[in-house]
């Protein structure tokens, strides 16, 4: 039997791994032991260059924490989105708006690596295909779990959707507010920004109100 690679969730006796800590994400490798402690060291760097200790006690396991932190913010990079929906598609009839709206969303952004976060509302119009509901917001985490603009984020969702489906049309709309507006630069609290992606039948007027209208219900 090829001999298992230790990542930091597993239990390890006298260096044989001998289970693993239950995580509620299917991604066992997601905290690869190399990148963490090669993050870490960064990060214990960081934390000396601002002026801090990193060997006292409250920042000891610091570095370990964020470079585990930034490997979950980031897991979407190893996922394959159109994989998670093509794992529920299903043929249906059903021709008019599915919407799911209010998805939580937490991304970073690009340029500053820290968070946004707000609402995704996404709907398509099948064309013989419907997909399993949850489908919707793990292809919504996928790219979320990324740096990112907000921009890229509601395009890359629109365009899996559209791709794996190909349904009449497909709508997106995010609205979130960035923390580095708000904890920084411009420090403006209450800014929300949304953006939009539609294709096919949502660039008629009559169904993007439509689904703008059950947006806002
Ligand atoms: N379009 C877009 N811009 C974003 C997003 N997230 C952050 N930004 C912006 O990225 C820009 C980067 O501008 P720079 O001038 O290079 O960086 P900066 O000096 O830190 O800018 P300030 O935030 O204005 O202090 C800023 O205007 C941010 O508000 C995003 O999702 N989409
Ligand atoms: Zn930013």
């Amino acid at each position: 039997m090829a001999e298992k690679k230790i990542v930091t969730d597993d239990i390890v006796e006298n260096g044989t791994v001998v289970g693993d800590y239950p995580t509620h994400y299917e991604r066992r490798d997601m905290y690869d032991a190399e990148t963490t402690r090669d993050v870490a060291d960064h990060v214990a760097s960081i934390i000396q260059k601002l002026g801090e200790d990193p060997e006292r006690e409250g920042l000891v396991k610091t570095p370990e924490r964020v470079a585990k932190a930034y490997q979950f913010l980031t897991q979407g990079y190893a996922q394959d989105p159109k994989a998670i929906l093509r794992q529920a598609m299903f043929e249906e009839t059903y021709n008019e708006i599915i919407l799911v709206k209010d998805i939580e969303v937490y991304s970073l952004c690009e340029h500053h690596m820290l968070p946004f976060f707000g609402k995704a509302h996404v709907a398509y119009i099948p064309d013989g295909h419907i997909v399993g509901l949850s489908k919707i917001p793990r292809t919504v985490e996928v790219f979320a779990r990324r740096l990112q603009v907000q921009e890229r984020l509601t395009l890359q969702i629109r365009e899996a959707i559209d791709e794996v489906l190909k349904p009449q049309g497909a709508a997106v709309v995010i609205e979130a507010q960035h923390l580095c507006m708000m904890m920084r630069g411009v420090e403006k609290q209450n800014s929300c920004t949304t953006t939009s992606a539609v294709s096919g039948a949502f660039r008629n007027h009559s169904t993007r109100d439509e689904f703008m209208r059950l947006v806002r219900s």
